[in-house]
């Protein structure tokens, strides 16, 4: 539970409000009930529902986008309601809801909710607000939700560039082996739910270290790039290529059986022999295959094609070998 609220920031965000709403609701739906005060306690009544059936939601589905968003809308409308209730007094609750918009949903989505707030608000008039105090708080709403959507935008782009930089290699804009592995435990999982085939094949550029030695680091940079172009243009949209380390590739290939994986890398190997050059002529590959079997994790599919990989090196070099069904035990 402590690690899903350190990891998770929406969730710590729903969270928190949903305690703060639930702790500090309660006692007046139960005070408005001793008084005999049955529509406001009703009233309190629905909002704590709601919060307790989207706290519910968010930690049993893990969909706090979702979860968020009508969080952000229960919050906004409670403030509404709080307003009608306590009149221009009430206006001062609208702020954090505001703010607290955009943590639970995306920047569009709250400035959204806002700005309906606000219109709502001034159209029906909503607490017998003055016309004066109403001016001076669209005003005031507008600036701190202006200054929270810039700052929100900002946040987004900042963890997009940091999750790319996690996810990405830098040479070749593939991503990384970081990557890959997330794909290949969602590729298991994806397979053992909707019995979707998956292909893997690990291509290794053959004495590459040649390359290096005999034209620099930069040429060999070039051969690298060049590699990756080469495979992207001939696999399909669908199909994942990540760079395992050095010059070492991995192609997870979906929906793909035996046959069909064999023929992509037959035609991966005859396009990257043919295209794929350094100053001394051809660069080839060797390339080991494996199709994921059931019953098989990720860790036991990857071994298979890196034990069949290390067989198309034993083997002379620029072929492909797939790796044979495991033994059943
Ligand atoms: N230019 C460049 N070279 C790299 C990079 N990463 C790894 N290498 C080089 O890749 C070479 C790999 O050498 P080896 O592991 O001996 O493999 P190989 O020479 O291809 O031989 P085989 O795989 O057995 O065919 C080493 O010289 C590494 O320095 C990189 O990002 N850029």
């Amino acid at each position: 539970m402590l690690y899903r609220l350190k990891n998770d920031f929406r969730l710590s965000i729903i969270t928190l409000l949903g305690s703060c709403a639930l702790l500090g609701i309660t006692p007046f739906a139960i005070y408005r009930f001793a008084q005999g005060d049955i529509i406001a306690a009703i009233v309190d009544a629905l909002i704590l529902l709601s919060v307790c059936s989207v706290l519910a939601y968010a930690w049993i589905s893990g969909d706090t986008r979702r979860s968020g968003l009508i969080m952000a809308i229960i919050a906004c409308s409670g403030g509404l309601v709080v307003l009608s209730l306590q009149g221009t007094i009430g206006l001062f609750w609208l702020y954090p809801c505001f703010i607290t918009s955009f943590f639970l949903t995306s920047s569009r989505l709250a400035l959204l909710i806002n700005t309906l707030t606000v219109f709502v608000l001034s159209l029906f008039q909503i607490g017998g607000i003055e016309y004066e105090h109403l001016i001076s708080f669209i005003t005031t709403a507008i600036v701190v939700s202006a200054c929270a959507y810039v700052f929100s935008l900002r946040n987004e782009s900042q963890r997009r560039r940091l999750e790319q930089l996690a996810t990405l290699d830098p040479l070749t804009g593939v991503k990384n082996r970081r990557a890959m592995e997330e794909e290949l435990l969602r590729a298991v999982a994806t397979h053992e739910r909707n019995d979707l085939s998956y292909g893997l094949a690990i291509l290794d550029l053959d004495h590459f270290k040649r390359v290096n030695d005999e034209h620099g680091h930069a040429v060999g940079d070039q051969v690298l790039i060049e590699c990756v172009d080469i495979i992207s243009r001939h696999i399909r949209k669908s199909d994942r290529l990540f760079r395992f380390g050095g010059e070492e590739f991995v192609l997870l290939l979906p929906g793909v059986d035996d046959n069909g994986m064999r023929s992509v890398i037959r035609n991966l190997h005859k396009v990257l022999r043919e295209e794929l050059k350094s100053p001394s002529g051809a660069v080839t590959a060797s390339y080991g295959l494996a199709l994921l079997q059931s019953d098989e994790n990720a860790d036991q599919w990857m071994e298979r094609a890196d034990n069949a990989l290390y067989q198309a090196k034993e083997n002379g070099r620029d072929q492909i070998i797939v790796a044979p069904q495991p033994q059943l035990s």
